[in-house]
């Protein structure tokens, strides 16, 4: 299958929620104990993708609230500078910060994040602070899941979808589950099935769906269906290094396995993932095409230091898929 979207609007993408700092630890395999220096980077789920889209030539906006101080600032003009429109990310006013993401590189099969996120900036992102006129000038709404774990934020969302709908925008709900900003599993079960309801599009981890179902037990193949009786038309399920499934409303079921990649890390993954699969579906590719580019667009931001910077140009990953067809 492919998906059309609307032609004739300003914005392939927009994406609200977080935009943070990263500090990503330069000594590689050792524990964050003893890790002296790291790199600063733009981070936050949402943040990587609009930036990541950006790089890959898709026109992307950004509603969300930063800090109004040195790494507001930084995250802002490192946005613009990568193409995207930040008119509507607001500073704070009322002395919140912005959430800093620690990164511990243990082994390339072990890393850790480890999240400074009391009262952010982020999560006081307010109704008000949303516009109908701005969300109706996009092709998707992409919303992430830890932007529904605290109020304001939480109401700024339930109006960003409502004026979505509104706007027959179609909603993308990437789960991005930190554990760090819920009080409990029970409680994001409650947001994460809301806002799944409202979604065209959802992707997440099998762990994530998980979380969403409270509830060990289900297949891919139950949790897809339950998704897609109601407004969802495309599911995927994501499956770290064995890959990942998609599940559309028509029955069809696409399986894609992972690129061989000289891992660095393994964070960065489900953000390039999402915004190269957003990329190839906004283009019309089909859903094993669009599939193909997300999983090669992690095998990239596997093998680099960040998430954000290391997202890669379509060229990188046409290069990545053409050497795979050649090798099998
Ligand atoms: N070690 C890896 N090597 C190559 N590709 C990977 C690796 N880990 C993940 N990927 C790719 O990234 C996609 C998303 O990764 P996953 O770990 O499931 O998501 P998240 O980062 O959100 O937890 C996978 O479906 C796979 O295509
Ligand atoms: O999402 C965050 O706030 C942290 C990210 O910026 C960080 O780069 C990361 O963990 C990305 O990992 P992913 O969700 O596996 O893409």
């Amino acid at each position: 299958m492919t998906m059309t979207f609307s032609t004739d609007k300003r914005f392939d993408l927009i994406a609200v929620g977080r935009a943070c700092i990263d500090l990503n630890a330069t000594e590689y395999n050792r524990p964050m104990e003893e890790t002296m220096t790291f790199s600063k980077y733009v981070g936050g789920s949402p943040a990587n993708i609009a930036i990541g889209s950006s790089k890959l030539g898709l026109k992307t906006g950004f509603i969300g609230k930063v800090s109004d101080d040195q790494h507001g600032r930084f995250i802002q003009s490192y946005m613009e500078k990568v193409g995207v429109d930040t008119s509507q990310m607001v500073k704070d006013t009322e002395g919140h910060k912005s959430g800093l993401t620690f990164t511990e590189i243990k082994s390339p099969k072990e890393c850790s994040i480890l999240m400074y996120r009391t009262d952010v900036a982020d999560l006081n992102l307010r109704p008000e602070d949303v516009s109908e006129g701005y969300i109706a000038q996009a092709k998707i709404l992409l919303i992430s899941g830890t932007a529904l774990a605290k109020s304001p934020s939480r109401e700024a969302v339930f109006q960003a979808v409502d004026y979505a709908k509104r706007q027959n925008v179609p909603i993308v709900f990437e789960l991005d589950y930190r554990p760090y900003t819920w009080q409990s599993e029970e409680e994001t079960s409650v947001y994460y099935k809301w806002a799944a309801e409202q979604s065209t599009i959802v992707i997440g981890t099998r762990d994530e769906y998980n979380i969403l179902e409270n509830s060990e037990g289900n297949s891919d193949e139950q949790t897809a269906k339950a998704l897609l009786s109601s407004r969802a038309e495309l599911v995927i399920i994501k499956h770290g290094v064995d890959g990942s499934i998609a599940f559309e409303d028509d029955g069809t079921i696409t399986h894609a396995k992972a690129y061989p990649s000289n891992v660095l890390k393994t964070f960065g993954a489900g953000d390039s993932y999402a915004s190269a699969f957003l990329y190839a579906l906004l283009n019309g590719n089909s859903v094993r095409e669009a599939l193909q580019f997300g999983g090669a667009s992690a095998a990239i931001v596997v093998s680099k230091h960040s998430s954000s910077e290391a997202m890669p140009t379509v060229e990188e990953i046409k290069a990545l898929l053409a050497q795979h067809e050649q090798s099998v």
